[in-house]
């Protein structure tokens, strides 16, 4: 059973609505560096990434262009279904343009192995990825990230665009969730 208020279900904070923005601040500058000069554009993966896109592109001060694709690889729980689909292409043509593709969470590294590879073939100027968060067996799976916000514990984590069951993604800080939203 769910608590009135969405903030009351997290058991344990691990960011704060600050500790996200200072670090997504931090990434944005780094990304202002290495794109100066160059016409970039933003692939955000929907829905998890729609905070980490709005905030980061308005962090950003150099140019910048817009476009998202949805990929269905979870089920409606907490784990990988190991089925990933794609639901929603761009609407841009990549072929020659600097590509950043925009993560709110790199997890097993199997939705964007496989949108990576997919990316690829279409032939862009450059493909980077930038994840807010990232968990050890991503690693493992040797998916290649610019830019990550946090490595974070193999754990379950919510907020700043991160659901369960369709919920919690209007966090402003990310956690763990108490055990009675699983029963
Ligand atoms: O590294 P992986 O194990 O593949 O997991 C990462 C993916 O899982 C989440 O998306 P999800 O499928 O939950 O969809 P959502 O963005 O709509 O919440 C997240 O946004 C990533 O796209
Ligand atoms: N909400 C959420 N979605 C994920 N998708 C992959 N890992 C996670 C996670 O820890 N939390």
């Amino acid at each position: 059973m769910d608590s009135a208020h969405v903030a009351d279900d997290l058991t344990r904070v691990l960011y704060t609505p600050e500790q996200v923005t200072e670090r997504l601040q931090a990434v944005a500058a780094e990304i202002d560096r290495d794109y100066a000069g160059q016409d970039l554009l933003l692939v955000g993966v929907l829905n998890g990434a729609v905070m980490v896109m709005a905030d980061l592109s308005r962090s950003l001060s150099i140019h910048c262009r817009m476009d998202w694709m949805a990929i269905s690889s979870y089920g409606s729980g907490t784990q990988s279904s190991g089925v990933v689909r794609i639901l929603k292409d761009l609407n841009t043509d990549i072929s020659g343009r600097h590509v950043l593709v925009v993560e709110d969470i790199i997890d097993t590294g199997l939705t964007l192995s496989y949108l990576i590879s997919n990316l690829r073939s279409r032939e862009p100027a450059s493909l980077e990825i930038m994840t807010m968060f990232r968990k050890p067996e991503a690693q493992r799976n040797a998916v290649e990230v610019k830019y990550v916000g946090f490595d974070i514990p193999n754990e379950f984590v919510v907020g700043y665009g991160l659901d369960y069951d369709g919920r919690y993604r209007n966090l402003t800080a990310v956690g763990t969730l108490a055990p009675h939203v699983y029963s």
